[in-house]
């Protein structure tokens, strides 16, 4: 099976609701989605979702990376080759992490469809259920705790909160809901990069004091200032989880030699795909330090890859992979399914998606 054709589109789709964190505000979820046509018309489906303020990436520089410099280095490759074509995708150009992921995506669905298995098995297959957190989009007290309501209701045990806006009022934000939820529903914190490291410990520090049990705290600060993510999670009991900052394999070996988290958020779309998200994954079951799967705001074909691989990995004990749920149109037909907080994993080989409705074909 060699790979023959790549077509590049996108489909645009609305919220439920908008989207709120210390980086951004968005009502709608554009996801650049790519077909990658073997010679015997199988497709293998890729996503990359443009998250410039995360990723540096938007929808022209990704549709640009894949349309003339990753595309042409993989096409004629043999699917089988798997280990070739991931290099040609790594080395085709630096950064442009996305537009990698969205091709790597393809390539490893087509590579599960032509040894008939579905990813997650061909990952390790651990588990084949997967429980997800809801996030919380950062907004006034009120509004978060009717949220958090709401979730709760809907099923969910988990949930993310995004606070990092105002240190004060984000301890409002969180005391309420504590007290709006109970104390059996999981809380963990997204502070996206919104503190600076004295401030985030002495917020952390009052949600200990105030007994709010919060089970981790994602990216309190800047991504590049690894010394201060290492001060906060030297001076607090609660764990604090890299997310910005462990962007691909590089970094996260940096981080962990230098013991600056407790934990890691793996995004498919920081590392530049499954086959980098597998060495983080490797580095961290080394160093016995849990991992979390995460998401963009993207679509099912990116949730399905990432599930894969949560699914696949023991060390994964822990998913974010929201982002389909929030939005209030499902487009892809196939891939995993949602049972309230859980993701099901298919069992159809690759990612077991058959098609992506409404997808609109991108012509230069
Ligand atoms: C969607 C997911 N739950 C999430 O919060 N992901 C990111 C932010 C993604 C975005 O801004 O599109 C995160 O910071 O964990
Ligand atoms: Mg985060």
């Amino acid at each position: 099976m060699k790979i023959a054709d790549i077509k590049i589109g996108k489909v645009c789709i609305p919220l439920k609701k908008t989207f709120k964190t210390a980086l951004r505000q968005v009502d709608f979820a554009e996801d650049i989605i790519i077909k990658v046509i073997a010679d015997n018309g199988e497709i293998g489906f890729g996503n990359a979702p443009p998250t410039a303020v995360i990723t540096g990436d938007s929808q022209d520089s990704i549709i640009a990376a894949i349309r003339d410099t990753i595309g042409p280095r993989v096409i004629g490759m043999e699917v089988d080759n798997l280990e070739q074509i991931m290099t040609a995708i790594d080395t085709s150009m630096l950064h442009n992490s996305s537009a990698k992921a969205a091709m790597d995506i393809a390539v490893y669905d087509l590579f599960g469809k032509l040894h008939d298995m579905p990813l997650y098995k061909l990952f390790g297959g651990y588990r084949n259920v997967i429980t997800t957190d809801l996030t919380i989009s950062v907004n006034a007290p009120e509004e978060m705790v009717r949220d958090a309501l709401e979730a709760v209701a809907a099923g969910y045990t988990e949930l993310k909160l995004k606070v990092g806006t105002d240190a004060a009022l984000d301890i409002k934000r969180v005391q309420a809901i504590r007290e709006a939820v109970g104390s059996d529903i999981k809380l963990r914190l997204d502070a996206n990069q919104g503190w600076a490291p004295k401030e985030a410990v002495r917020a952390i520090r009052k949600f200990e004091a105030l007994g709010l049990d919060i089970e981790l705290i994602e990216q309190p600060v800047k991504a590049h200032d690894f010394n201060g993510l290492k001060y906060v999670t030297d001076r607090v009991a609660t764990d604090i989880m890299a997310d910005e900052s462990a962007f691909g394999p590089y970094e996260v070996f940096q981080l962990l030699a230098m013991g600056a988290c407790d934990l890691l958020n793996i995004k498919l779309m920081k590392a530049g795909g499954l086959h980098q998200a597998v060495k983080i994954a490797g580095m961290a079951e080394t160093l016995n330090v849990p991992c979390m799967m995460g998401c963009m705001l993207e679509s099912k074909v990116g949730i399905s890859a990432a599930a894969s691989l949560a699914a696949g990995k023991k060390i994964i004990s822990r998913a974010d992979l929201d982002a389909a749920v929030l939005l209030a149109e499902d487009p892809v037909v196939g891939g995993v399914s949602f049972a309230k907080n859980q993701l099901i994993l298919p069992e159809a080989p690759g990612l077991g998606i058959t098609d992506v409705l409404g997808w609109q074909e991108i012509r230069s």
